[in-house]
């Protein structure tokens, strides 16, 4: 026997009715024993509560909203019974409907709705519903009879949400079994005293009947059709990642359940699950999936969790004082005052100091909560025993759900630490002895992003998601790009890694999507969707979406943008750059960038603010982590001069290798900065902070490669005609080094806190004379390297290696993210 329960939108259309049909038919085939239960149409109930209050006011206008009930019942007989059987069904729907207009002309004659007669209006629903698709079913020669529940489930006549009388119950429905071989459709949700006087059974009223009729007939199964794919790891309107759970325990459910999913309602199955009856949640829309199995015991887990859930908004009431403390009874007088006020608590907390006791309930319910307990304990107020009560509104409750948190240690560490490093404080935190739920309260802007994170982090064989929001698509931003484009494939399926672009910008348009913008289409996308830029307004909008590991990459060389780095880190947003201008500012700024993101908990990563892609400055900081004293750093730390110096001389004119250096991606978006000597400046006062010597900028001595003319130029292009007339004095550089066997250097040095930058000709035996292209080499001598220094040495500048130093830098984020 299987008992088989279609709710609301599986019978809420001629089209949906046409699948249930179809569903019904197939375990027909199959020779398989069901009994049927029917929910009203999608929306009947909620319309019909509308139009019994609308009666009760004396609003006439019920009478064409019940027309209009009644007409969604006749279109159902129009299109799905065959024309010569329509009339006898016709006349039954009429006949209820007519019933039911009497009742609520009484309603509007004597001005009063009664929980009584509500469950009697109520009823109409599933009476409907049932008797429409039991003729259905008729009609296509099926043998199937109308069961009213009213007749096999008894109740008290606690109306609204009836106790169901199951000694009564449980033979009524073996005896009307007995008797009858035909298709048993049974209306949902209702029931009746003993005395035959109609009674709802609340919440999740037609999967409770189900269960009830499952319980007493002793059947293998219960098939709860719905419309969506069974139960889901998170509500899937708020995490796009969400699956569904192949197999659940009623424990699991039960807790999910609690925190607002909506799919099933455990408490209505407790008869089912208290004769281990397995439940099948299935999709009437989707009749090939499997959906959820819900069992005693759950199958096999591949996660620690099973699920998360949560309620979107709830109130934190504190009560707190010394005298609480050691105090005997205080918390039976709060929970007792607050349910003989019906106020439900959905969470309590209490640390073991005894000094606050607090927990959540339906904001609805907040001021009345304080009003109790004020009262309650007005003495120790007045005695100052009991400082305040007091709450808290607009935050939200997570909970992650599973048996599996039982075998495994680390779950409650996972779950505040994926919270912490998206900077989502926890207002406060409770976990049963059961081990089955976790639960944290937040603030309820963080919800979405919190439910994200979290389930990123603990379904981790799905795809987690980094949200990239990109300033800059010039030379190093397109390069990176055009290099994420081409990883993407590898990084979903070898990384499980989902780089979403979700923001760009250039100086001209911007253009936010939390979807994601394909890196193969952002040029199409900014053109056509893109609005004018404002930095501000990018930056705003990013920390409203408030996604989960966001990451903010700076590819511009703008100086100002600095301010917007500090907000975002503020916001718990990483930052990305290679752009030098952040760290070469003042100490204090450079200071208290690395300061909030260590505070907030996230990452500033700028390792191609030196030498690109080449691993400088993580290179330093591990040897700085690990305890190593800097002695000196020797560096040639410009790509583009290192080109020039390597190619310019015999015959090939200084101005032309400028020129080539600049297309192949080598110079500063301005040129001039490389060869005024400024970017080595910012290079190693970067290399002198990231070693502990707080210097500015003032303080690094620069030789000049350029004369004067050259220096003084206004415009890029004057600054390429000064290069031109200068060839002579260029030519005369290179010629007198050459004349010694030496070739020009560019080097940067830190030597016992004083950083300088000079030109020097070097000879054949200096470890710098053999460089190529636009190699950059660093050379630090340590306490450990102290005999023989460590050497880094490779191009660096061009935008490739950038580009893919600034790919490296996002990558760690996401291992850092987990
Ligand atoms: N080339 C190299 O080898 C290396 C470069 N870097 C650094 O990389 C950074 C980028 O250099 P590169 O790609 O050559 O520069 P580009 O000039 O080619 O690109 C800069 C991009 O930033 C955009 N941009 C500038 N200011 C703003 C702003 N205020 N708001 C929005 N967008 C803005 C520009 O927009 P638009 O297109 O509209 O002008 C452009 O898209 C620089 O900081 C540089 O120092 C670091 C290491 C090595
Ligand atoms: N313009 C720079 C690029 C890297 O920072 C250089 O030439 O080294
Ligand atoms: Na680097």
């Amino acid at each position: 026997m299987k008992v088989l329960k279609f709710g609301g939108t599986s019978v809420g259309s001629v089209d949906s009715i046409k699948a249930v049909i179809g569903i019904i038919e197939n375990n027909l085939a199959k020779e398989e024993r069901i009994a049927v239960v029917f929910s009203a149409m999608g929306g009947v109930t909620n319309r019909l509560i509308e139009i019994g209050k609308m009666a009760a006011s004396g609003n006439k206008e019920y009478v064409s909203f019940l027309q209009v009930v009644e007409e969604r019942h006749f279109a159902v007989v129009r299109a799905l019974i065959p024309v010569k059987h329509q009339s006898s069904t016709f006349a039954a729907v009429r006949g209820l409907f007519n019933e039911l207009g009497d009742i609520l002309k009484g309603v509007s004659w004597i001005r009063e709705l009664s929980d009584r007669t509500l469950d009697l209006i109520m009823s109409f629903g599933e009476r409907l519903s049932t008797l429409v698709i039991s003729e259905i079913l008729m009609g296509k020669g099926v043998n199937s009879e109308f069961c009213d529940a009213r007749h096999i489930i008894h109740t008290s006549d606690q109306f609204g949400m009836a106790e169901v009388d199951f000694a009564v119950t449980d033979h009524q429905i073996l005896e009307h079994f007995a008797k009858s071989t035909a298709l048993q459709c049974v209306t949902g949700f209702i029931a009746s005293t003993t005395d035959g006087v109609t009674t709802t059974l609340g919440r999740g009223g037609s999967d409770y009947t189900a269960s009830i009729l499952a319980a007493a007939l002793e059947a293998e199964c219960i098939e709860i059709w719905t419309d969506v794919d069974g139960m889901m790891t998170a509500d899937p309107r708020k995490v796009a990642n969400a699956f569904t759970i192949p197999s659940i325990s009623y424990a699991e459910a039960m807790e999910l359940s609690h925190f607002g999913a909506k799919v099933i309602y455990p408490p209505s199955l407790q008869p089912a699950f208290a004769k281990n009856i397995t439940l099948k949640v299935l999709n009437t829309f989707n009749v090939d999936f499997e959906g959820t199995y819900v069992q005693k015991t759950a199958n096999g887990k591949d996660y620690a969790i099973t699920g998360i859930s949560s309620i979107d908004e709830i109130a934190l009431v504190n009560i707190q004082g010394s005298g609480m403390i050691g105090v005997a009874g205080i918390s039976g007088r709060v929970f007792t005052a607050l349910s003989f006020h019906d106020i439900s608590v959905i969470l309590i907390s209490q640390a073991s100091s005894e000094h606050s006791i607090c927990f959540s309930v339906d904001p609805k319910n907040a001021a009345r909560a304080i009003e109790v307990l004020e009262n309650e304990f007005s003495s120790e107020i007045e005695l100052g025993h009991i400082d305040s009560v007091g709450v808290e509104k607009n935050l939200s409750i997570i909970a992650i759900v599973g048996e599996g948190m039982k075998q495994s240690s680390g779950v409650s560490g996972k779950l505040f630490s994926v919270l912490g490093k998206n900077g989502i404080n926890v207002v406060a935190t409770a976990q049963g002895s059961s081990e089955l739920n976790i639960s944290v309260v937040i603030s309820k802007g963080d919800l979405s992003k919190a439910l994200n994170a979290i389930h990123g982090v603990f379904f981790q064989s799905e795809t987690r998601s980094l949200n990239l929001f990109l300033v800059g698509v010039g030379l190093i931003g397109g390069t990176l790009l055009e290099q994420i484009k081409n990883q993407t494939q590898y990084l979903r399926e070898e990384k499980l890694l989902n780089l979403n672009l979700a923001g760009l910008t250039n100086t001209k348009k911007m253009l936010l999507d939390a979807d994601g913008i394909k890196p193969e289409e952002w040029k199409a996308r900014i053109d056509e969707e893109g609005v004018k830029t404002s930095l501000p307004a990018f930056v705003q909008r990013m920390i409203e979406l408030n996604l989960p590991n966001s990451v903010f990459v700076d590819c511009t060389s703008d100086k100002d943008i600095v301010q917007y780095y500090h907000m975002l880190l503020d916001a718990s947003i990483s930052v990305v750059t290679p752009n030098k201008v952040a760290n070469s500012g003042s100490y204090a700024e450079y200071l208290s960038l690395q300061r909030t993101a260590l505070k907030r908990g996230v990452k500033f990563l700028y390792e191609t603010n030196v030498g690109a892609g080449l691993p400088i400055i993580n290179t330093m900081q591990g040897l700085m982590a690990s305890g190593d004293k800097f002695l000196k750093i020797e560096a040639i730390l410009s790509g583009t001069l290192s080109y020039l110096f390597n190619s310019f001389g015999q015959g090939v004119r200084f101005a032309d290798v400028v020129r080539e250096a600049k297309e192949k991606g080598f110079t500063e978006p301005d040129p001039r900065e490389d060869l005024s000597g400024a970017d080595v400046a910012r290079k190693i006062l970067i290399l002198a902070r990231e070693v502990g010597v707080p210097l500015e900028p003032e303080d690094i001595t620069i030789a000049k490669i350029l004369p004067e003319n050259c220096l003084a130029a206004k415009t890029v292009d004057d600054f390429f005609d000064e290069m031109e007339k200068s060839d002579a004095y260029f030519a005369e550089l290179a010629e007198s080094a050459a004349s010694e066997g030496k070739k020009l250097r560019y080097i940067a040095s830190l030597d016992h806190g004083r950083a300088h930058v000079e030109l020097k000709a070097v000879d054949a035996n200096h470890p710098f004379y053999n460089l190529s292209g636009s190699d950059n080499i660093v050379s630090f001598t340590t306490e450990r390297y102290k005999d023989r220094p460590l050497v880094i040495k490779g191009p660096g500048a061009g935008a490739e290696v950038t580009a893919s130093g600034v790919f490296a830098d996002i990558m760690s984020i996401s291992s850092y993210l987990g």
